[in-house]
């Protein structure tokens, strides 16, 4: 392990009382945890270990979840026999035709949906054109406007600044917790990310839906950052149109296809903006006039990417016997167990959460904010510290992320993230900011 100039070589682990005190809380936290076994359903590094000095921490799951074990023989057998051997056949004969409707009533109860609302294919992007494009054409004629979250992922508000810009409306940032004052009888429909991928805050899904609907607009809500990882209960709270990808807490892989949700009773009337051959109501008549299919099947475009496809349905393996709500306990509580861990080992000041502390407002991440305002050598002309901080955790074994400017994110995935991992994550954060210039250096603990 190379050294990253400005920090020391990790150093052996002192067993201080508080250090330990974490320590054993946590061997007891995932003695106790009913989803402890499921983390033998996917690929990841040897469990920390005191001995070694622990490797592989990977609080990345909110970006790219980790491998699924039951993945590469299904590909292997869809290659070698589905492709290999069956070929075309296998359209009709191992269901790549119906793929993206079957996986999709795979992920429906997950999100809260019934069977026949949720369809896999295209990525976020293409579906939130859809979504918006299709929720646009179902508003009032008077509308004037699409709300969209003034926190959200980049890609959703420049995707409907274009809708916006094709369907003659203006685009409007408004803080999701303002939707509810500020959306009007022009308002189309509003597009809010369920979970804020910077902060991990999670919006209030059923009160701005409700809100929305009560001034006659639809509400979209971008899942990625809570699929997999939360209930969300679109079918209870008569949410409209959503959207996510399936790469992070539901472990689809690099790429692997997102998914569109419509309700029950809109899909009669929505009407795709990319309506492409597969969501035809007879596509192999191949005529020249368009009738859209019934149902969910509107909501496909063209070929599906059936490897990708398959992949993610073998990852869903993942879920079988698992509730949502057992992921949300565990959850709560490996992000409320490494914010302790977080107060007991790191130096006063030097991190803030970003983080809501109300569970009822908290996804399944944690953020925090790294100080800007520490020693020189890391700060040139008062660039934040945090990417640096960032990389050497990642060269000491934990695996977060970084984002602009001086944010730190750690993702917990409840199916396979332990308890050990979060205390062992928040001891090799409080050393490497230990070791900063200016910082006094205890143990921690
Ligand atoms: C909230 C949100 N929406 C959309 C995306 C990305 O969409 P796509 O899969 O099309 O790149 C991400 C992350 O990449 C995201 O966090
Ligand atoms: N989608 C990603 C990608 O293709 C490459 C790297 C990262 C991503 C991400 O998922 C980013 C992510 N949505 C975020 O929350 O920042």
């Amino acid at each position: 392990m190379s050294e990253t100039p400005g920090f020391p070589a990790a150093a052996a682990r002192p067993g201080s009382a508080g250090a330990r005190e974490q320590a054993a809380r946590a061997a007891e936290l995932d003695a106790a945890d009913p989803l402890a076994a499921i983390r033998d359903r996917f690929v990841l590094d040897a469990a920390p270990d005191e001995a070694s000095g622990g490797a592989g921490v990977y609080l990345d799951g909110n970006s790219l979840g980790a491998l699924p074990r039951a993945v590469p023989g299904r590909i292997a057998d869809v290659i070698a026999r589905e492709w290999g051997e069956l070929r075309i056949r296998s359209w009709t004969e191992s269901g790549w035709w119906t793929a993206p409707e079957r996986i999709g009533d795979k992920i429906a109860p997950l999100i809260g949906a019934g069977p026949g609302r949720v369809v896999v294919g295209d990525s976020t992007s293409v579906n939130i054109f859809k979504a918006v494009v299709g929720g646009v054409r179902m508003a009032g004629k008077g509308c004037t406007e699409i709300l969209v979250d003034a926190t959200t992922f980049p890609t959703d508000g420049y995707i409907a600044r274009s809708a916006a810009r094709m369907t003659g409306l203006a685009v409007r940032p408004v803080e999701p917790g303002g939707i509810a004052d500020e959306v009007t009888e022009r308002t189309a429909l509003a597009l809010v990310n369920h979970v804020d991928y910077r902060t991990g805050r999670l919006n209030d899904l059923p009160g701005i839906t409700h809100a929305l609907h009560s001034a006659g607009a639809l509400a979209v809500w971008d899942l990625c950052h809570s699929a997999g990882a939360l209930p969300v209960g679109l079918d209870a709270h008569h949410v409209d149109l959503a959207v996510g990808c399936t790469y992070k807490y539901l472990n689809g892989g690099p790429g692997s296809p997102a998914y569109l949700y419509i309700r029950e009773s809109l899909q009669e009337r929505f009407e795709s903006p990319l309506p492409g051959w597969n969501s035809h109501a007879d596509p192999f008549a191949m005529e020249p006039g368009y009738t859209p299919a019934d149902g969910i099947r509107r909501g496909r475009v063209g070929t599906p990417d059936i490897l990708s496809l398959l992949a993610l349905e073998a990852a869903l393996e993942a879920w079988d016997g698992v509730s949502i709500e057992a992921v949300r306990t565990k959850s709560l509580a490996l992000t409320d167990f490494f914010l302790a861990c977080v107060q007991a080992y790191v130096p006063p000041d030097l991190v803030r959460s970003l983080t809501p502390q109300a569970h009822e407002r908290r996804g399944s991440q944690v953020s925090l904010a790294c100080s800007p305002q520490l020693g020189s050598s890391f700060g040139q002309g008062g660039t934040p510290v945090a990417g640096q901080v960032m990389d050497e955790l990642i060269r000491r074994g934990v695996v977060g992320d970084f984002r602009h400017p001086d944010v730190l994110r750690f993702g917990f995935t409840p199916l396979y993230t332990s308890f050990a991992d979060a205390e062992r994550a928040a001891w090799v954060l409080g050393e490497v900011l230990r070791a900063l210039p200016g910082v006094s250096s205890g143990d921690g603990g």
